[in-house]
């Protein structure tokens, strides 16, 4: 079940959001890849931005669904902070890069057989 995480934990996990541990940017913010201390878990910690405005509807909207996912294939949803106006998500890293990756870039692994 995914758990709550606090602010502290996720930034000591990213080494304060260390621009070297960005992973990349979507349409709803930053994410980073992170240890946990605790369990020495590799992570993605995906902040959502201020800025985006419906940020936290879709913050949430993302969290429910998530949520009620569970297939050996889709990326782990392992937990969520949600404090002072910090909207941040935490799912399990991902080695191999993101399904769009694979699909969409010469050097995906299947890009041969399209
Ligand atoms: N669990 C993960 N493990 C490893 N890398 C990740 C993980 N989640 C995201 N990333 C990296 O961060 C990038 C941005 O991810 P994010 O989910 O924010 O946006 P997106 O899916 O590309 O777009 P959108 O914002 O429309 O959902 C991804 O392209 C990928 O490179």
């Amino acid at each position: 079940m995914p758990k709550e995480f606090q602010f502290q934990e996720l930034k000591k996990a990213t080494n304060n959001f260390d621009e070297k541990r960005k992973l990349g940017q979507g349409g709803y913010g930053v994410v980073y890849r992170g240890v946990l201390l605790e369990d020495n878990v590799e992570v993605a910690v995906k902040w959502f931005s201020r800025e985006s405005l419906k940020g936290e509807d879709d913050f949430l909207a993302e969290l429910t669904i998530i949520n009620r996912l569970r297939h050996k294939h889709l990326v782990r949803l392992l937990g969520w902070c949600h404090k002072n106006g910090k909207l941040l998500l935490v799912y399990e890293y991902m080695r191999k890069g993101s399904l769009d990756m694979h699909l969409f870039t010469e050097t995906g692994p299947s890009a041969a057989r399209f």
